[in-house]
Protein backbone atom coordinates (compact mmCIF):
# COMPACT_ATOMS: atom_id res chain seq x y z
CA UNK A 1 0.00 0.00 0.00
CA UNK A 2 0.97 3.51 -1.07
CA UNK A 3 1.79 6.72 1.19
CA UNK A 4 -0.16 9.85 -0.17
CA UNK A 5 -0.12 13.17 0.61
CA UNK A 6 -3.77 15.21 0.52
CA UNK A 7 -3.80 18.83 1.09
CA UNK A 8 -5.75 22.13 0.20
CA UNK A 9 -3.31 25.49 -0.30
CA UNK A 10 -3.75 29.19 -0.92
CA UNK A 11 -1.17 31.08 -2.76
CA UNK A 12 2.24 30.49 -1.58
CA UNK A 13 1.14 27.06 -0.38
CA UNK A 14 -0.42 28.34 2.78
CA UNK A 15 -2.49 25.22 4.24
CA UNK A 16 -3.88 26.99 7.87
CA UNK A 17 -3.51 30.14 10.04
CA UNK A 18 -3.81 29.64 13.64
CA UNK A 19 -5.05 25.93 13.61
CA UNK A 20 -8.05 26.89 11.00
CA UNK A 21 -7.95 26.68 7.53
CA UNK A 22 -9.02 29.93 6.39
CA UNK A 23 -11.13 29.40 3.48
CA UNK A 24 -14.62 27.54 2.81
CA UNK A 25 -14.57 25.58 0.07
CA UNK A 26 -17.02 22.66 0.04
CA UNK A 27 -16.08 21.26 -3.27
CA UNK A 28 -12.84 20.86 -1.30
CA UNK A 29 -14.44 18.89 1.34
CA UNK A 30 -16.13 16.50 -1.14
CA UNK A 31 -12.99 15.92 -2.91
CA UNK A 32 -11.14 14.91 0.34
CA UNK A 33 -13.82 12.92 1.26
CA UNK A 34 -14.47 10.63 -1.87
CA UNK A 35 -10.23 10.23 -2.14
CA UNK A 36 -10.01 9.06 1.50
CA UNK A 37 -13.38 7.35 2.17
CA UNK A 38 -12.25 3.49 2.75
CA UNK A 39 -8.58 4.24 3.44
CA UNK A 40 -6.48 5.03 6.46
CA UNK A 41 -5.82 8.63 7.30
CA UNK A 42 -2.92 9.69 9.30
CA UNK A 43 -2.74 13.21 11.24
CA UNK A 44 -0.71 14.71 13.49
CA UNK A 45 -2.51 16.02 16.95
CA UNK A 46 -3.13 19.36 16.11
CA UNK A 47 -4.97 18.71 12.92
CA UNK A 48 -7.07 16.48 14.82
CA UNK A 49 -7.96 18.38 17.24
CA UNK A 50 -8.87 20.84 15.01
CA UNK A 51 -11.51 18.86 13.44
CA UNK A 52 -14.49 20.09 14.04
CA UNK A 53 -16.49 17.47 16.59
CA UNK A 54 -18.89 16.40 14.07
CA UNK A 55 -16.33 15.00 12.25
CA UNK A 56 -14.10 13.23 14.65
CA UNK A 57 -13.77 10.77 14.15
CA UNK A 58 -13.71 10.84 10.57
CA UNK A 59 -15.84 7.60 9.84
CA UNK A 60 -15.56 5.48 6.53
CA UNK A 61 -11.55 5.74 7.13
CA UNK A 62 -9.05 4.36 9.80
CA UNK A 63 -8.04 7.03 12.11
CA UNK A 64 -4.92 7.49 12.87
CA UNK A 65 -3.24 10.25 15.10
CA UNK A 66 0.53 10.59 15.66
CA UNK A 67 1.27 12.66 18.54
CA UNK A 68 4.21 12.19 21.14
CA UNK A 69 1.96 12.71 23.91
CA UNK A 70 1.87 9.21 25.50
CA UNK A 71 -1.26 10.24 27.11
CA UNK A 72 -2.90 11.26 24.50
CA UNK A 73 -6.34 9.93 23.71
CA UNK A 74 -8.33 9.85 20.83
CA UNK A 75 -12.01 8.56 20.51
CA UNK A 76 -12.43 6.75 17.38
CA UNK A 77 -9.16 7.01 16.28
CA UNK A 78 -6.00 4.91 16.47
CA UNK A 79 -2.82 6.78 18.26
CA UNK A 80 0.59 6.18 17.27
CA UNK A 81 3.97 7.86 18.18
CA UNK A 82 6.08 8.35 15.80
CA UNK A 83 5.13 9.15 12.25
CA UNK A 84 7.64 6.28 10.88
CA UNK A 85 6.27 3.59 13.02
CA UNK A 86 2.63 4.44 12.10
CA UNK A 87 3.22 4.66 7.90
CA UNK A 88 5.42 1.43 8.31
CA UNK A 89 2.18 -0.07 10.13
CA UNK A 90 -0.18 1.12 8.13
CA UNK A 91 1.26 0.51 4.89
CA UNK A 92 1.83 -3.12 5.97
CA UNK A 93 -1.70 -3.81 5.84
CA UNK A 94 -2.44 -5.63 2.66
CA UNK A 95 -5.40 -3.25 1.62
CA UNK A 96 -4.63 -1.75 -1.62
CA UNK A 97 -6.23 1.95 -0.84
CA UNK A 98 -3.40 4.16 -0.31
CA UNK A 99 -2.58 5.43 3.19
CA UNK A 100 -3.40 9.21 3.40
CA UNK A 101 -1.46 11.69 5.05
CA UNK A 102 -4.04 14.75 6.04
CA UNK A 103 -1.64 17.28 7.66
CA UNK A 104 -0.42 19.38 9.40
CA UNK A 105 2.27 20.91 7.88
CA UNK A 106 4.78 19.11 10.22
CA UNK A 107 3.34 15.84 9.42
CA UNK A 108 3.60 16.73 5.32
CA UNK A 109 7.09 17.90 5.95
CA UNK A 110 8.14 14.39 7.51
CA UNK A 111 6.33 12.23 5.32
CA UNK A 112 6.80 13.94 1.89
CA UNK A 113 9.93 11.81 1.63
CA UNK A 114 7.97 8.43 1.08
CA UNK A 115 4.89 9.61 -0.41
CA UNK A 116 4.20 8.46 -3.73
CA UNK A 117 1.58 10.30 -4.77
CA UNK A 118 -0.03 14.37 -4.01
CA UNK A 119 -3.34 15.43 -4.03
CA UNK A 120 -3.18 19.08 -4.14
CA UNK A 121 -6.08 21.31 -4.45
CA UNK A 122 -4.90 25.09 -4.98
CA UNK A 123 -7.26 27.57 -4.10
CA UNK A 124 -7.56 30.99 -5.98
CA UNK A 125 -6.71 33.01 -2.77
CA UNK A 126 -4.13 35.45 -1.31
CA UNK A 127 -4.32 35.13 2.32
CA UNK A 128 -1.68 34.97 5.25
CA UNK A 129 -1.34 31.94 7.55
CA UNK A 130 1.17 30.47 9.92
CA UNK A 131 1.43 27.15 8.12
CA UNK A 132 2.05 26.33 4.41
CA UNK A 133 2.36 22.98 2.55
CA UNK A 134 5.98 21.19 1.83
CA UNK A 135 7.78 22.55 -1.16
CA UNK A 136 7.52 20.41 -4.32
CA UNK A 137 10.71 19.53 -6.26
CA UNK A 138 9.87 19.68 -9.84
CA UNK A 139 12.61 17.53 -10.32
CA UNK A 140 11.32 14.65 -8.11
CA UNK A 141 7.09 15.31 -8.59
CA UNK A 142 5.42 15.23 -12.13
CA UNK A 143 1.65 16.36 -12.37
CA UNK A 144 -0.17 13.63 -13.35
CA UNK A 145 -3.37 15.40 -13.79
CA UNK A 146 -5.00 19.03 -13.23
CA UNK A 147 -8.24 20.38 -13.58
CA UNK A 148 -9.31 23.70 -15.44
CA UNK A 149 -9.59 26.55 -12.87
CA UNK A 150 -13.09 26.04 -11.15
CA UNK A 151 -15.49 28.14 -9.26
CA UNK A 152 -16.62 27.83 -6.03
CA UNK A 153 -20.01 28.14 -4.99
CA UNK A 154 -18.27 30.31 -2.71
CA UNK A 155 -16.86 32.49 -5.04
CA UNK A 156 -13.38 30.99 -4.75
CA UNK A 157 -11.05 29.87 -7.71
CA UNK A 158 -10.03 26.67 -7.09
CA UNK A 159 -8.45 23.43 -8.94
CA UNK A 160 -6.76 19.91 -8.12
CA UNK A 161 -4.19 18.78 -9.06
CA UNK A 162 -2.26 15.47 -8.83
CA UNK A 163 1.26 14.81 -8.53
CA UNK A 164 3.18 11.48 -8.85
CA UNK A 165 6.54 10.27 -8.32
CA UNK A 166 9.27 10.92 -11.73
C1 LIG B 1 -11.29 19.25 4.07
C2 LIG B 1 -9.97 19.99 4.28
C3 LIG B 1 -8.87 19.29 3.55
N1 LIG B 1 -8.86 19.32 2.21
C4 LIG B 1 -7.88 18.67 1.52
N2 LIG B 1 -7.89 18.72 0.19
N3 LIG B 1 -6.91 17.99 2.16
C5 LIG B 1 -6.89 17.93 3.51
N4 LIG B 1 -5.92 17.26 4.14
C6 LIG B 1 -7.88 18.59 4.25
O1 LIG B 1 -7.85 18.57 5.65
C7 LIG B 1 -8.50 17.45 6.25
C8 LIG B 1 -8.30 17.61 7.74
C9 LIG B 1 -8.91 18.91 8.24
O2 LIG B 1 -10.30 18.86 7.93
C10 LIG B 1 -11.10 19.93 8.31
N5 LIG B 1 -10.54 20.99 8.92
C11 LIG B 1 -11.32 22.04 9.29
C12 LIG B 1 -12.70 22.04 9.02
C13 LIG B 1 -13.29 20.97 8.38
C14 LIG B 1 -12.49 19.87 8.03
N6 LIG B 1 -13.04 18.75 7.37
C15 LIG B 1 -14.39 18.95 6.79
C16 LIG B 1 -14.72 17.82 5.80
C17 LIG B 1 -14.61 16.48 6.50
C18 LIG B 1 -14.99 15.37 5.54
F1 LIG B 1 -14.80 14.19 6.11
F2 LIG B 1 -16.25 15.51 5.19
F3 LIG B 1 -14.24 15.43 4.45
C19 LIG B 1 -13.20 16.31 7.02
C20 LIG B 1 -12.85 17.44 8.01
Amino acid sequence: MSIALIWAEARGGVIGDGGTIPWHVPEDLAHFKELTLGGTVVMGRRTWQSLPERFRPLVGRRNVVVTRDRDFAAAGAEVGHSLDEVLDASVRDESSAPVWVIGGGDIYAQSLARASRLEITEVDLDIAGDTRAPRIDPALWAVAHETDWLESRTGIRYRFVSHSRR
